[in-house]
């Protein structure tokens, strides 16, 4: 009752508790919880004792870029486990999520930012590369003729053989192709770890002593591909690996690995899901207005127009990206030492706080009117363009924001750009799987990871 935060609003059991929270977090609920918390409280909720959320755009700054990288990421981050599903079995867990590593982090970034700068990902080899594989994708699609295609799997093959070219070049994957590559993908997407991540975080004395139904899946196969790329003597001079190896990053290779199986992670999920999203939501019959659209500027564009002079295209990603943000969830944050003020409420220092972009995109109606409606549109407008991108949450931002944001949407634009100028799109039927956001860590994926569309020429 005398914590500066007893001011908050917020339900009256999170001044004692945030059993309730960890009870949604393990239910997979946590996303929608936090979110229907700010349709009753409005833009600063508490969720527990020692635990705040927001929602405005001053919040977003203060958090997320004061000083330029914002505040220290929590111990939340640790739950990556794919990087360390049994002890000591992988690499070492990846650096740039420790609160003590925000400095080696930045050293770090500062390495491998040009490698994910636009001028890098649009030089013709990658460029070439991620084409290539976006019209594989297109012709496993056309194989199927009037049958159903599965796009959740192959946009996931798709996003780790574009990835993965990326860092290791001429190295990568070729999932879409090779059964042996398809494992990988299969082994690092179709997993379910979340409650067996959050019982080995929040009880760690005593996951030692788990069976092992209880620990996080490994990722052996995806673990040993990393490592054998990494030993590769050659490496393309505008891959990640080329540069992490270089003499002046001072990483050992099997640091330069863990890096790289971060990035590996961190662009398949994300990438396949948010393509997904997108191209579910396009095939529905009341959206048949915006792929039509889509289909008419991509076709009326000379064959060799630049990727960002497609106007409709960059809406349609905005809106599927605002709408099934592939990382919805909070973005947990520490405050520093000395509190802060955040949206007008004194916060004091060690007190987790976060956004989830699933709601920032959400419950500012003015910026965003019926903002649970699909409606590329929007983007379109200039009236309040400056406002909806400010707002535009789903890459975070500021120095901890989504590093390889260039890359996703380059892939996601190349895609789309041979897929909709040449295919319509519906929903199959005997599509039955479902399509709701199914809460991971801090992302989300399609709750039956499976999404079966048809594939219709167009003349
Ligand atoms: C549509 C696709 C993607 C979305 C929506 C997305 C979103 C995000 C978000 C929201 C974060 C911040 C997480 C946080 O603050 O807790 C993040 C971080 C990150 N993303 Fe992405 N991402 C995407 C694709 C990619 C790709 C393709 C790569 C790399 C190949 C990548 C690499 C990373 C890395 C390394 C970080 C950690 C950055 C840091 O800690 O400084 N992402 N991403």
């Amino acid at each position: 009752f005398t914590s500066p935060l007893s001011t908050i609003p917020g339900p009256w059991y999170t001044r004692f508790t945030s059993l309730w929270l960890k009870f949604k977090e393990f239910t997979a609920n946590r996303r929608e919880y936090v979110h229907q918390m700010h349709k009753i409280y409005g833009p600063v909720v508490r969720l527990g004792p020692n635990e705040v959320s927001f929602t405005s755009l001053e919040a977003i700054k203060e958090i997320y870029a004061s000083g330029g990288s914002g505040y220290d990421k929590t111990e939340y981050y640790d739950l990556f486990r794919q990087f360390k599903t049994k002890r000591g079995e992988d690499p070492p867990r990846k650096i740039q999520h420790a609160k003590a590593d925000t400095q080696q982090h930045s050293k770090r970034k500062r390495i491998f930012a040009e490698r994910y700068a636009m001028t890098n990902i649009m030089k013709p080899k990658p460029m070439a590369a991620i084409h290539e594989r976006a019209m594989t994708f297109v012709s496993k699609c056309a194989e199927a003729g009037q049958g159903s295609v599965n796009v959740y799997s192959l946009l996931h093959c798709y996003a780790l053989d574009c990835v993965t070219h990326f860092m290791f070049s001429p190295g990568g994957l070729k999932s879409l192709n090779v059964a042996e590559d398809f494992e990988i993908m299969h082994e690092l997407t179709y997993h379910n770890s979340l409650q067996k991540s959050l019982l080995e975080y929040y009880l760690p004395q005593l996951s030692p002593y788990f069976p092992t139904f209880l620990h996080p899946r490994s990722a052996p196969k995806a673990n040993q591909y990393v490592l054998d790329m990494a030993a590769q003597s050659e490496h393309d001079n505008h891959s990640l690996m080329e540069k992490l190896k270089r003499k002046e990053t001072n990483l050992q290779l099997l640091q330069a690995a863990a890096e790289c199986k971060d990035h590996m992670a961190a662009g398949i999920d994300t990438t396949g899901d948010g393509l997904c999203f997108l191209m579910w939501e396009l095939s529905q019959p009341h959206n048949a207005m915006f792929q039509r659209r889509l289909h008419e500027e991509l076709i009326a564009a000379p064959a060799d127009a630049p990727l960002d002079s497609y106007v409709y295209l960059d809406a349609v990603i905005r809106e599927a990206l605002r709408c099934a943000p592939p990382i919805p969830m909070s973005l947990p944050r520490y405050v520093p030492a000395g509190g802060r003020d955040i949206d007008g409420f004194f916060v004091p220092e060690h007190t987790i706080v976060s956004c989830q972009p699933y709601s920032v995109h959400r419950v500012n109606e003015s910026v965003f009117p019926e903002p649970g409606r699909f409606n590329p549109d929007r983007w379109i407008d200039e009236e309040g363009a400056a406002e909806r991108n400010r707002l535009f949450f789903s890459f975070a931002t500021g120095g901890r924001g989504c590093t390889g944001k260039n890359l996703a949407l380059v892939e996601m634009k190349t895609l789309l750009r041979e897929v909709y100028s040449r295919y319509r799109t519906t929903v199959a039927s005997d599509m039955t799987a479902s399509m709701e956001l199914d809460d991971q860590i801090i992302s989300s994926r399609p709750k039956g990871q499976c999404c079966k569309l048809v594939f219709t020429a167009v003349e």
